[in-house]
């Protein structure tokens, strides 16, 4: 149920006409009584407040105030959204959408699950090339959940400063405690690197340290996401700290031709030949896939046209295929197998 607080500040910025400032405290709301889990009334709620943000006029989308704005030093290591994405918005493999689905599915009824002296999955681990969608999952399980999705900024946390990373490190798991939302660590091989590797430095080993103690001692209701493109270099150690690992890999012919339809919408030209374009985007990421995509759009948009021909986008997938061989190499090492959760790496 929605505090006397909540219910005021609805009022107010009712009878204030303050449309924006309406939707966010009904956000609020949503965020509060996912907490309580009650995760059914909170996904009803916050699909009125999308219903009600659509219905606005073009221009007035209105800038959601930032409910849970980490302060002091905080403010340097997480940035926080409100994402709207959902898992639909997403062409996954079965697997991992069955993945994705069952952990949203325990997040929700996560009270239920505790009143057993059970947890929910919420420790995830997501490896795959770049591109693969892993940042986007956890803009997804965010939005899907209603609540805020926290970035860790690497960069403002990693320090040459002796024991300063850790204490960092610190503030953001006391943030995971208090704050429910989904922590995002992107890039994290800068602090799960094998701690036996011949260039680590000893910060980076406490680093390391720290953060398998706090992630083991963390049961909060927050949800701990760490992603990599180099699962290869990661402790091993790790592994059996994550509830799951989710493995994305580049789309496969099918999901290929999903995204291609979906984004191309409208600007698909009639005798599009999705078999030509399909056999052309071997090997592209979806995120370059994406980008393919709307090159050709906006190609079409500056000369004025209506459709994109599979020529044209064919064009664009191999612009594509250039730019990512030179920028990427040799991504052989997804073909290695990773490590189970005991560490031996058998599987
Ligand atoms: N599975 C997917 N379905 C639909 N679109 C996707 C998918 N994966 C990626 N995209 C598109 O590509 C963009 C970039 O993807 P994302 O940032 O999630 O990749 P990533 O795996 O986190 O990459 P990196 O390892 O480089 O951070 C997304 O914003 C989205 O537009």
């Amino acid at each position: 149920m929605a505090s006397a607080e909540q219910i005021k500040a609805l009022l107010k910025s009712h009878m204030n006409g303050d449309d924006s400032h309406f939707l966010s405290v009904a956000m609020q709301v949503a965020a509060h009584e996912a907490k309580l889990g009650h995760g059914k009334l909170a996904e009803e709620l916050r699909d009125m407040v999308d219903a009600a943000k659509a219905r606005r006029p073009h221009g007035q989308s209105g800038k959601l105030v930032q409910l849970s704005q980490p302060r002091g030093e905080l403010a340097s290591l997480l940035s926080v959204s409100y994402p709207a994405t959902r898992v639909v918005d997403m062409v996954l493999d079965q697997s991992i959408e069955n993945q994705l689905h069952r952990i949203i599915k325990e997040q929700r009824l996560f009270a239920k699950i505790r009143e057993h002296g059970l947890s929910p999955r919420r420790k995830l681990l997501l490896v795959g090339p770049p591109g693969s969608g892993k940042t986007m999952t956890a803009s997804a399980l965010a939005g899907e959940l209603g609540i805020p999705l926290f970035l860790v900024r690497l960069d403002a946390l990693i320090t040459k400063f002796m024991g300063e990373t850790a204490a960092k490190l610190r503030q953001v798991f006391d943030s995971i405690a208090e704050v429910r939302g989904v922590y995002f660590f992107d890039e994290f091989d800068a602090i799960g690197s094998q701690r036996g590797l011949a260039n680590d430095v000893g910060e980076i080993r406490r680093v390391l340290n720290s953060f398998l103690q706090m992630i083991e001692h963390d049961h909060s209701n927050s949800l701990i996401i760490a992603a990599t493109n180099h699962p290869e270099i990661l402790d091993h150690a790790l592994f059996r700290r994550f509830d799951d690992v989710i493995e994305y890999k580049l789309p496969g012919q099918d999901q290929v031709a999903t995204l291609l339809n979906r984004r191309l919408g409208r600007f698909k030209s009639k005798e599009f030949n999705m078999k030509q374009a399909v056999d052309e985007a071997e090997m592209l990421s979806y995120a370059e896939l994406c980008r393919a995509v709307d090159e050709s759009i906006k190609e079409v948009i500056l000369r004025d046209g209506d459709s994109v021909s599979e020529t044209s986008l064919i064009d664009m997938l191999d612009e594509r295929k250039l730019i990512s061989a030179k920028l990427n190499g040799n991504n052989n090492y997804y073909n290695k197998e990773l490590p189970n959760n005991d560490g031996t790496g058998k599987q």
